[in-house]
C-alpha cells in the first residue's frame, strides 16, 4: 500500500476508466459527477489496511460498508468485476513492485474483503430495506445557512441515539452525505437533522435552501458507534462543535429516557453567539434535567472549545463524546487524554468519514 498512496490519483482514474469500459452497465450505480466518488474506493482500502491488525474493527467496518452499499444497488456479481479492474489498475501503476506473489496477496485480500461485505449485505436484506424514502415534514431555517430538517420515513427506521445516516436529495441523485440524527428515537417515528450549507456543498445547499415540506429524500441505514453505554453510571462529557451538537442532543435525550441519573456535561462551541443556533433547546433540556449542565463556548482568539474543558473536571470518571469538525475532534481527543480520560473511553465518529463527507462537499 505504501507504493500505492503516492500514485493513488492515477490508479483511481485508470480503475474507473477500466470499470466503465468493461462494464458500462455499472456506470448507472455511480453519481453523474465523479469528483467526490473518485477517492472513496482507495480511501476505503487504505482504511481497511490501516485496521488490518484489529480484526474486529476491520470486520465491523467492512460489514457496515457492505450494508451501506445496498442503497447503491450493488449486487454480489459486481464485486469480482470491481476486483479485476482494481487489480488491473494496481498492476499497471505499481509495475515496479508487482509480481505473481503481490497479485496473489491482493486477490486474497480483495476476496476476503468482498466476501465480508457480500455476507453482511445478504444478512441485512433479510431484515431491512436497502434504503428508506423520507418525506420532509418541517424545515426550520435557524440561521441564514443552518436548517433543522424533520422527515417522516416511509417505514419504521430503527437506530440508536448518537448514530448517523446517509442521505440523498432528489436534486443530486446518487450523491450521499452523512448526517447525525439530532434526536433520540421518537415515538412518532420522525427523524431530524441539522444541516449547515457549506460553500460548494451540493447536498447541504439543497437541504438548506431548496428542501421544503413535501420533498422526498432517501436515507441509507444507520451507522456509527458513538452511542451511550447504558450498562454503567459513568458521567458523560460531551463536546459539540457547530452542527456537531446534533448527535450530542440525541445522547442527552437518550440518557433522559433511560431515567438513570448520571451527570452529563455538555460543552457547546460555536464561532459566534449567532452560530449557537440550538442553544435554546439545550438550555430547555438543562432546565428539565438537574443532572445536565450545558456550557456555551464562543470562540475567541485564544480559546476554542477543547481548551475550556481543561478548566473544569475532574473528568477521570467520565466517558467522553466528541462531535464536530475534524480539527475539533483531533484537538479534543488530545485535550481529553491530557485531562486523564483513557482513549478507550473517548468516542467520536470516524475522522476519515468526516473528511470524506468534507466541509467542501457536505
Ligand atoms: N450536521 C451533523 O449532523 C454533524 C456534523 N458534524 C460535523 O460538524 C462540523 C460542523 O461544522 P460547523 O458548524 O461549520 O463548525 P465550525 O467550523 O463552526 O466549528 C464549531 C466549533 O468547533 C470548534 N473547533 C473548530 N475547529 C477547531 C479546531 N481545529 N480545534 C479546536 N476546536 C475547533 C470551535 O469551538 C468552533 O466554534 C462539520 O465538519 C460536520 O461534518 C459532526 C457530526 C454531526
Amino acid at each position: 500500500m505504501a507504493e500505492i498512496a503516492p500514485i493513488s490519483d492515477k490508479v483511481t482514474s485508470y480503475f474507473y476508466a477500466l470499470l466503465f469500459t468493461r462494464h458500462p452497465d455499472l456506470r448507472a450505480l455511480f453519481p453523474a459527477a465523479m469528483d467526490t466518488q473518485r477517492d472513496r474506493l482507495l480511501k476505503a482500502l487504505l482504511t481497511a489496511v490501516e485496521h488490518i491488525d484489529h480484526t474486529d474493527t476491520l470486520v465491523d467496518y467492512l460489514r457496515n460498508l457492505g450494508r451501506g452499499h445496498r442503497k447503491y444497488g450493488t449486487q454480489p456479481e459486481h464485486y469480482p468485476a470491481v476486483g479485476e479492474c482494481l487489480i488491473g489498475a494496481l498492476s499497471r501503476y505499481a509495475s515496479s513492485v508487482w509480481d505473481d506473489d503481490t497479485e496473489a496477496a491482493w486477490v486474497r485480500a480483495y476476496t476476503t474483503i468482498s466476501q465480508i461485505m457480500i455476507d453482511a449485505a445478504a444478512e441485512d436484506e433479510l431484515r431491512a430495506p436497502a434504503w428508506w424514502y423520507a418525506e420532509v415534514i418541517a424545515h426550520d431555517l435557524r440561521t441564514p445557512d443552518i436548517a433543522v430538517v424533520t422527515v417522516r420515513p416511509d417505514q419504521p427506521y430503527p437506530f440508536l441515539a448518537g448514530q448517523y445516516t446517509s442521505l440523498e436529495t432528489p436534486w443530486w441523485p446518487r450523491i450521499w452525505r452523512h448526517y447525525s440524527f439530532a434526536s433520540a428515537p421518537r415515538s412518532d417515528g420522525l427523524l431530524s437533522f441539522h444541516v449547515k450549507a457549506v460553500p460548494a456543498g451540493w447536498v447541504s445547499n439543497a437541504l438548506v435552501h431548496h428542501a421544503r415540506p413535501g420533498d422526498v429524500l432517501r436515507l441509507g441505514p444507520p451507522a456509527g458507534s458513538m452511542t451511550v453505554d447504558h450498562s454503567t453510571d459513568s458521567g458523560l462529557l460531551c463536546l459539540g462543535g457547530g452542527t456537531g451538537i446534533a448527535p450530542i442532543k440525541a445522547l442527552v435525550e437518550d440518557v433522559a429516557e433511560h431515567g438513570r441519573r448520571r451527570p452529563v456535561e455538555v460543552f457547546y462551541g460555536a464561532r459566534t453567539d449567532h452560530d449557537l443556533y440550538d442553544i435554546d433547546t439545550m438550555l430547555r433540556l438543562q432546565q428539565s434535567h438537574p443532572w445536565l449542565a450545558v456550557r456555551p463556548i464562543v470562540d475567541n482568539r485564544a480559546v476554542q472549545l477543547p481548551d475550556v474543558v481543561r478548566e473544569y473536571g475532574p473528568w477521570n470518571e467520565y466517558d467522553a463524546y466528541l462531535s464536530g469538525p475534524p480539527g475539533m475532534i483531533r484537538s479534543g481527543v488530545d485535550a481529553l487524554r491530557d485531562v486523564g480520560i483513557p482513549a478507550g473511553r473517548i468516542r467520536h465518529d470516524s475522522v476519515e468519514e468526516l473528511v470524506a463527507a468534507g466541509d467542501q462537499l457536505a
